[in-house]
Formats: C-alpha cells, sequence, structure tokens
C-alpha cells in the first residue's frame, strides 16, 4: 500500500497554490509535510482526502487512481486542527458516526468506537459530550474518530496546534507511539519543525507550493538540500555568510556558507567579532554576534556565556561548514 502524488497542480483563480508536486508515501510510512504559513500543506492534504479539485496531476492510493473519486469512496481519514468534533454527540457517537452514516450495524459501531478509544487511552471519556472534554481529550476522541474507520490514509492537519506547549509533546510522542501500534500511512502536516524531527518516518519541506526536499529528520538536518530547508529546520537558525565574507577559505566565490549555531566557537582564536546581545535559555544562551557587517549566532552553553558588548573570537570548523549555490540557494 502507497500514497503516489504524481505532479499536483492546485490552483485558486490565477494564483497557483501546488506547483506540481511530486510525493510518495509508503506503506505504514509516517510522513510529515513541513512549511511555513501559507505554503499550501493544507492544500495537499485536501488534495489528498479529496476535498480538492486539481488543475492537473494524480493521486493513487494502493496502486488505484483515486483523483477523480468522491472523499467517501477514498477510504482516508482526516483529523483537523479544530477537531471538528459533533458538540450534541457523545464522545461514543462522534467516533462511531462515520461507520454509522456507512450503515454499520449499532452495535458493531459501539464495538468498533470503544476499541479505538481504548487504543487512543479515551475509553474512560465515550459518555461526555465534547464541551466537557480538555482539548487534549478532545484530541484523542479526533484520533479514535480517524481509527475507527480503519482508513488507508490518516491525514492529520495540525492536530497538535492548539494543544498547550506540555500536553503538545506528550500527544507528540503518543500520537508516535500509536502509529507504531496501527500502522498505516500518515501523512502529518504542522509549521512546526521540532514536532516534524521527532514525528517523521520522513520530512517533506513545503515552500510556495514546491517541495524542497523530503528525507528521513536526519538528512533533513545534516544535508539541508536548500538554504530555505536549512534556515527553516533549526533553531536559531542556520547561519549564512558568503563564502568572501569573514570566514574566508571554506567555500569558492558565488557560494553561501552555512552554520548551525551549535557549530560557532567561542574561544582564545579565530575572526573577531562583537557580542551585540545574548538570550538565555535555560542551560543554553544565544549569542547574538557581528563580523564587521554580518550577523551571526552562536548557541554555547548559558554558563560560557560572554556579556553583551564583549569582543570574542569565533572558529567554525570546516566539517561544520554548509556549502550552498548563492544564485539558487541549492546545496553544492
Ligand atoms: N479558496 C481559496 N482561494 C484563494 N486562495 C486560497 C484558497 N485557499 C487557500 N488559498 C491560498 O493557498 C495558499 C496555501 O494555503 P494552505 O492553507 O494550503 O497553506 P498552509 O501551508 O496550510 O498554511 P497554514 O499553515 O497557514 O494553514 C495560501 O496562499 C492561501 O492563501
Amino acid at each position: 500500500m502507497t500514497l503516489v502524488l504524481d505532479g499536483v497542480r492546485v490552483t485558486h483563480g490565477a494564483t497557483e497554490v501546488l506547483h506540481g508536486v511530486d510525493l510518495a508515501v509508503a506503506r505504514d510510512e509516517l510522513l510529515v509535510v513541513l512549511g511555513p504559513s501559507g505554503a499550501g500543506k493544507s492544500t495537499l492534504l485536501r488534495v489528498v482526502a479529496g476535498l480538492q479539485p486539481l488543475a492537473a496531476g494524480r493521486v493513487a492510493i494502493g496502486g488505484r487512481d483515486v483523483t477523480r473519486l468522491r472523499p467517501g469512496r477514498r477510504n482516508v481519514a482526516m483529523v483537523f486542527q479544530t477537531y471538528a468534533l459533533f458538540p450534541h454527540l457523545t464522545a461514543a457517537d462522534n467516533i462511531a458516526f462515520g461507520l454509522i452514516v456507512r450503515d454499520t450495524p449499532k452495535a458493531e459501531a459501539r464495538e468498533r468506537a470503544h476499541r479505538a478509544a481504548t487504543v487512543v487511552g479515551c475509553a474512560h471519556l465515550l459518555d461526555r459530550r465534547p464541551g466537557q472534554l480538555s482539548g487534549g481529550e478532545r484530541q484523542r476522541v479526533a484520533l479514535a474518530r480517524a481509527l475507527v474507520r480503519e482508513p488507508d490514509v490518516f491525514l492529520l492537519d495540525e492536530p497538535l496546534s492548539n494543544l498547550d506547549a506540555e500536553l503538545r509533546v506528550e500527544m507528540r510522542a503518543e500520537l508516535k507511539a500509536l502509529h507504531g501500534r496501527v500502522g498505516g500511512m500518515m501523512l502529518h502536516v504542522t509549521h512546526d519543525q521540532v514536532e516534524a524531527l521527532v514525528l517523521g518516518d520522513r520530512i517533506a519541506v513545503l515552500r510556495a507550493g514546491r517541495i524542497e526536499q523530503v528525507g528521513t529528520p536526519d538528512e533533513i538536518w545534516r544535508t539541508p538540500a536548500t538554504t530555505f530547508v536549512a534556515r527553516f529546520v533549526g533553531s536559531p537558525p542556520m547561519n549564512l555568510l558568503p563564502a568572501d565574507g569573514p570566514l574566508p577559505g571554506l567555500a569558492s566565490t558565488g557560494q553561501v556558507i552555512g552554520v548551525r549555531p551549535a557549530a560557532v566557537r567561542l574561544g582564545a582564536d579565530g575572526v573577531a567579532a562583537t557580542v551585540e546581545r545574548v538570550e538565555v535559555v535555560g542551560e543554553d544562551a544565544h549569542a547574538y554576534l557581528r563580523l564587521g557587517e554580518h550577523p551571526m549566532v552562536a548557541r554555547i552553553p548559558a554558563a560560557d556565556r560572554p556579556a553583551p558588548g564583549a569582543q570574542v573570537r569565533v572558529a567554525v570548523r570546516e566539517a561544520d561548514v554548509h556549502v550552498f549555490d548563492a544564485v539558487t540557494g541549492q546545496r553544492v
């Protein structure tokens, strides 16, 4: 079972929002679509769900061309950012709803709803209505509702974004564990790079309707294909400097060098820099430096941080340098 998008183009009037997207999701793969707001992530999910007409291209699930199939005939289930639960129905009825409308006998629907709720850890909440549930509990009910239909593809549209930070981290881990238990193809959309790195078997980075890179979290992190990916994944973002800038000899003219903040070393040797400001984030500090006209940020242990205004020296190991083409932004 695979999901394949082939040359998918979507237009809204004169605006093209997906420019010929090719993407394949393997059997039992959790693929995260990562990109900034407006990149076309939700549109991509809607394409798979059958909610979005295509200007060109095709969608196949398990070798079957579903491009022209109605949403109800595709065997996909979507979990929305807002959960979209029916407020007047209990959790049990919300979960069973998709089965009931497909004429599943009531007793069987209840039984399957209970099983799905047990898998996601909300079996004790089945008699409550959405208004009596917390955000995280609603999230579980929405997941159970998707799960109960045993879909070929799960589509998750920023399902964690309405949760507070602590719960988001907890549900993120649970979602990954859930996928480990139930398998199936999951397409999970987020603009949160940490979520993508933690959750994804692979990540597709989407920018302005085009896929910039598809790879494992490790590949995306270690070998970003473009300057966009390099800066979008990582916080603070990767430093980019011209090859003939303050750290010469690391690349050729016409190239850009990239250095992750954690790879910037402050010490006795190297290029002179001024500390403009310092942010302390728990054990870490982000030192915002200026090397002549070029800004640079270093991530260092908070205990070693210099004072604002201090003069420091900056060194970078060659092995830590990423090189990109200055014009195309592509990795060299
Ligand atoms: N019905 C529409 N008519 C015109 N433009 C639209 C329509 N729906 C979406 N768009 C545009 O298509 C682009 C992609 O939207 P989409 O919602 O897919 O982005 P996204 O990456 O999911 O963003 P976000 O993270 O903010 O939800 C945006 O520029 C948006 O303004």
